[in-house]
């Protein structure tokens, strides 16, 4: 009976296994349609992703009837073992009672321990899949404690209430650790003084993202440093490197909160004192928000729905100006924060990031030129180098530069717009 638990398990290990991985790929999917929603149901690919959805259960039913065999079959054989126990156990006690080895009272006690063992022994086995199940869901979860992120959130040390704002990396490079293939960084280096603006510009996916991604420290260079005030950016705090870097980026993550609590968030959760009126009101009104955030029935309290989805693209942007201004951060990252905006909304939200920057390091990532031509320092990004760098003239001047073909190409498609 022992064997056959063991083997139940062993066999069951695998299927579960499958259909573990294989559940888990259909939930993702159900999860990208729900989250897209939108997008699904305007393309109209609902069925698409429905019988991607019931693919995804195609093995797990396989597995789950190869499973569920197994199991039966394990089942019958213990269970006709334990029958027959009984059985061989009442044939071979009565000779030994009829031959004089012992008398009745001694056959069933021996008896009766056998058989409780024997069918405790079969419950066990019938227990086989579930400990198959926990063996895997532990396997994951033990996996996922044992990995160590080299980014420590916990370090107690590096704390810092503010920076001045001298921010220069040198020589990065970086892979995903999800493609390691992909050289994403190639040795970039970038400079930025106090004060200044630093606009990142080139061609899609050459790395401007995941540079502003290391300088959060959402990851950790292979190669290269990162310096903030002369200080690598390793040896501070985590939570206080990124609570004085204010981060705005294209889709801002907005809570089913009020505006009020949006704006203060984290402010809130440092140090436990709750942020004043005041001091949302004029993160707002340096965000260029509080005009249309006075307009609305609850103002500040006006809950802003899953993602901000009551308030347009420009209002959300405005929003998280305004959060990331509360904290007033001397650095200020702008990933593309004004490139999914209408017009009228970009000249809004653009002239609050021009506040913004305006006495702070800033280091922006922009396609559109009106935006990065003022900039104090323009880097040009190719293949995960800084190619060009210097003020938008200086760099117009360099013969078939990189800089100038982006200009050109730029004004090409404004002239064919118009
Ligand atoms: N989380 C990630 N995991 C794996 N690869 C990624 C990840 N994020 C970005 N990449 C890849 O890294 C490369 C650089 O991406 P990145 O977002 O930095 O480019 P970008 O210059 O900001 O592009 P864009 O202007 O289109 O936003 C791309 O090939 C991209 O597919």
């Amino acid at each position: 009976m022992a064997i056959c638990g063991a083997l139940q398990m062993k066999l069951m290990t695998g299927f579960d296994a499958d259909s573990e991985k294989m559940y888990a790929e259909a939930g993702t999917i159900a999860s990208e349609a729900v989250n897209n929603f939108d997008t699904v149901t305007s393309v109209g690919v609902q069925d698409v992703f429905m019988r991607k959805y019931n693919a995804g259960f195609e093995i797990p039913i396989r597995n789950g009837r190869k499973s569920a065999m197994v199991a039966g079959i394990m089942f019958g054989i213990s269970e006709f073992l334990s029958q027959a126990l009984w059985a061989v156990s009442f044939w071979i006690g009565s000779i030994f009672v009829r031959d004089g080895f012992c008398d009745f009272p001694e056959l069933m006690t021996a008896i009766t321990g056998l058989l409780f063992a024997g069918m405790m022994l079969g419950n066990a086995s019938g227990q086989a899949s579930d400990v198959s199940k926990a063996k895997i869901a532990a396997t994951k979860i033990f996996r996922l404690l044992d990995r160590e992120s080299g980014i420590d959130p916990s370090k107690k040390t590096g704390e810092v209430s503010s920076f001045s704002g001298h921010l220069a990396a040198e020589g990065l490079r970086f892979e995903y650790p999800s493609r390691p293939d992909v050289h994403v960084l190639r040795g970039a280096s970038i400079e930025v003084s106090q004060g200044q603006t630093l606009a990142l510009v080139g061609a899609s996916e050459c790395g401007k993202s995941t540079t502003i991604a290391l300088l959060e420290r959402f990851y950790d260079p292979r190669e290269g440093t990162i310096r903030i005030d002369d200080t690598e950016i390793r040896e501070y705090n985590l939570n206080h490197l990124r609570f004085n870097l204010g981060l705005v980026s294209q889709e801002p993550d907005l809570f089913n909160r009020s505006i009020r609590d949006n704006i203060a968030y984290r402010l809130d959760h440092s140090d436990g004192t709750p942020v004043t009126d005041d001091t949302i009101i004029a993160a707002a009104k340096a965000a260029n928000a509080h005009s249309f955030i006075s307009e609305l029935e609850d103002g500040y309290d006006t809950v802003v729905g899953a993602r901000g989805e009551r308030l347009s693209g420009g209002q959300r942007q405005r929003v998280a100006i305004a959060r990331a201004l509360v904290r007033e951060p001397r650095i200020l990252l702008l990933d593309e924060a004004t490139s999914a905006l209408d017009a009228v909304s970009e000249r809004v939200v653009q002239d609050a990031l021009d506040k913004a920057a305006a006495e702070r390091t800033t280091v922006a990532i922009a396609h559109r030129l009106s935006t990065v031509k003022n900039a104090d320092v323009i880097a040009m990004v190719s293949k995960g180098r800084i190619v060009e760098s210097g003020k938008h003239e200086q760099l117009l001047r360099i013969p078939n530069g990189e800089y100038a073909n982006l200009v050109k190409n730029q004004l090409n498609e404004a002239t064919d717009e118009e």
